[in-house]
């Protein structure tokens, strides 16, 4: 089981115009989209579409905590979440005629007491994998994601900024950076596919497991102890790019869950992410002939190590 811990969740808020933004213009639309989002959140959803068990956790309060824990009833996410006494908060995609606009706030204030319930959660639900995705609320140092690691026998997996995977000290089985975070997380510069394989490699000879590093339009690279694979994107239609990340490592942790091979989950992980992106903000798409599809990814060894 997979239990997915979001130290910050938001709803999202998809909004469509089909005009560029202009300063000073009321934009009206019909075109809203909200659901329950945040890294770890969006991965129990997924996952939990590829058949995986999977809850999530977190901390939420307030009307919007109402919202997301809702949501994930409603669609049927087991959520073990701690309830704090500030406000989650509210993320709003803006895709307009001239491109995606994304404005996260910063989100609420937590208390220490409210990280050792986090902990006694993870505790209680034994997953064989954790996975702590996205920022982390006011209060809540970068050592509680340590302290989560090392709080029972599981395999961890971060999905964080690069500033806070170059801080983590804990030993870690995966993690999903994009081309900013690898080059945020090493100091090196991250343009081409080759500077973000040197800079995954860096990374993962550090502390984790598996490097899987997401690369937008060029698909992803996946670093382990022997070999590096990539595999590119498949050419789909976009919506919007949100949930993208999430949806790659959501395809990597299931197939492996399912008992599948490094190579198979890395395809996995391309495949899933083609669907999300091709529905409006952190929707779940159809996703249930993923594990058997016969869509081609050519995935390819770029080298043993
Ligand atoms: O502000 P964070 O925690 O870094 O990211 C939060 C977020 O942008 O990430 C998800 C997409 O990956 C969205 O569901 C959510 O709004």
């Amino acid at each position: 089981m997979i239990l997915t811990i979001t130290p910050n969740p938001a709803v999202d808020h998809t909004i469509h115009f089909d005009e560029p933004l202009e300063p000073g213009v009321v934009h009206r639309t019909d075109d809203a989209v909200f659901t329950a989002g945040g890294k770890g959140i969006n991965v129990a959803k997924y996952v939990s579409a590829l058949d995986v068990e999977a809850t999530a956790s977190g901390f939420l309060g307030g009307h919007f905590g109402t919202f997301v824990r809702d949501r994930l009833d409603a669609d049927g996410v087991p959520s073990d979440f701690v309830n704090i006494d500030d406000h989650t908060r509210l993320n709003t995609t803006v895709l307009a005629d001239d491109g995606e606009y994304k404005l996260n706030h910063n989100g609420p204030h937590i208390v220490d007491s409210d990280v050792d319930e986090l902990v006694e959660a993870a505790q209680a639900n034994e997953p064989d994998t954790l996975l702590v995705g996205g920022s982390l609320p006011r209060g809540m140092a970068l050592e509680s994601v340590d302290r989560l690691a090392r709080a029972g026998d599981w395999r961890t997996a971060v999905d964080m900024g690069g500033k806070y995977l170059a801080e983590l000290d804990a030993d870690y089985f995966v993690c999903k950076p994009n081309r900013s975070e690898l080059a945020e997380a090493t100091g090196r510069t991250v343009e081409t596919n080759e500077d973000a394989i040197a800079a995954a490699e860096e990374l993962r000879d550090g502390q984790f497991e598996y490097v899987l590093a997401s690369l937008g339009a060029d698909g992803a690279v996946l670093v382990t102890e022997d070999e590096i694979l990539s595999a590119p994107a498949l050419d789909v239609d976009v919506v919007d790019t949100v949930g993208a990340g999430d949806a790659i490592l959501s395809g990597f942790l299931a197939a492996l869950e399912h008992g599948m091979s490094d190579s198979d989950a890395l395809r996995m992980g391309i495949l899933t992410a083609a669907r999300v992106v091709g529905v409006a903000g952190t929707r779940v798409p159809h996703l249930e002939d993923v594990l058997t599809n016969e869509t081609r990814v050519d995935v390819a060894t770029v080298r043993t190590r």
